[in-house]
């Protein structure tokens, strides 16, 4: 078995952002890397893909709660996330300070690796938010920034996630790492990171896409301007409902009792 083989980790990476940013094209661009018109906007997506970053294999989930920050933007950014994609468009102000109402809270949680991504850079001649503005944002809440058009294939697409990827398993191998120091010296016979997570609705993005049941293979691998190479991915659609019993909704709650309003 070549070392790449064996996982080294999953990380799960949230996207949230105001109704029609794009959320839903620029996962499918970067799991895919076709750009899909339009999208149904009710499902809760949960997306899975094998990557490799630094040498290493690891799972990553992504999680597209289409209409969730539509109906409670405070759900949304309670997601049991190991790390999060902000998306605005910059021809939508509202999306902008819609973003910046989320990262401010997401910044109140230690540690967590966030993206800020301004998308539809193609359409310029409407642009109503400045990169600058959109830099300037990501500084203030220590996130990494990517102005995209998903549209034309912008490679920041693929290094944005990439590299959030990338930090997110940092993250959890440095905790990984205190926890098991702290179970050595408690003398606790099992680490307590390993988590558990259960979908019961499968569907293959063949069908979101054409309304064929198999999952489409990827036409070529994805630029290779960064440390992680493509493998197969395969993707999950889940209702919110399983997203709750999965916990997934709540677990942040818990963690950093994020109280305030957006
Ligand atoms: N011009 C342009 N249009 C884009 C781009 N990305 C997405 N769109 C379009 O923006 C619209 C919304 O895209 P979605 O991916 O459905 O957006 P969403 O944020 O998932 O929307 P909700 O599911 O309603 O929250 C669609 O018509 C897309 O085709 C882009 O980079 N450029």
């Amino acid at each position: 078995m070549k070392s790449e083989d064996k996982s080294a980790g999953r990380v799960r990476i949230a996207v949230l952002g105001k109704f029609n940013v794009g959320k839903s094209a620029l996962i499918v661009r970067y799991l895919t890397r076709r750009f899909i018109g339009e999208y149904r906007s009710n499902t809760d997506l949960l997306y899975l893909q094998a990557v490799v970053v630094k040498g290493s294999l690891m799972d990553v989930e992504i999680v597209d709660v289409s209409g969730e920050t539509r109906d409670s933007p405070l759900e949304a950014a309670q997601l049991a996330a190991d790390g999060v994609v902000v998306v605005y468009s910059i021809t939508d102000r509202e999306s902008f300070e819609y973003a910046q109402r989320v990262l401010e809270l997401l910044s109140t949680v230690p540690g967590l690796p966030t993206t800020l991504l301004a998308n539809k850079a193609d359409l310029a001649h409407l642009r109503a938010v400045k990169e600058s503005e959109g830099r300037a944002l990501a500084e203030t809440t220590n996130s990494a920034f990517y102005e995209v058009s998903v549209a034309e294939d912008s490679p920041g697409v693929y290094q944005a996630f990439e590299l959030l990827a990338s930090d997110c398993l940092t993250f959890l191998n440095n905790n990984n790492t205190l926890n098991s120091n702290n179970n050595n010296n408690n003398n606790a016979a099992n680490s307590t990171t390993t988590r558990t997570r259960k979908f019961s609705v499968t569907k293959m993005l063949g069908t979101l896409i054409s309304g064929k049941s198999s999952s489409p293979p990827p036409s070529s691998p994805p630029p290779s301007t960064s440390s992680c190479s493509w493998q197969q991915g395969t993707v999950k659609v889940c209702q919110k409902a399983d997203l709750y019993r999965s916990g997934m909704l709540q677990r942040r709650v818990k963690k950093t009792s994020i109280t305030a309003s957006l």
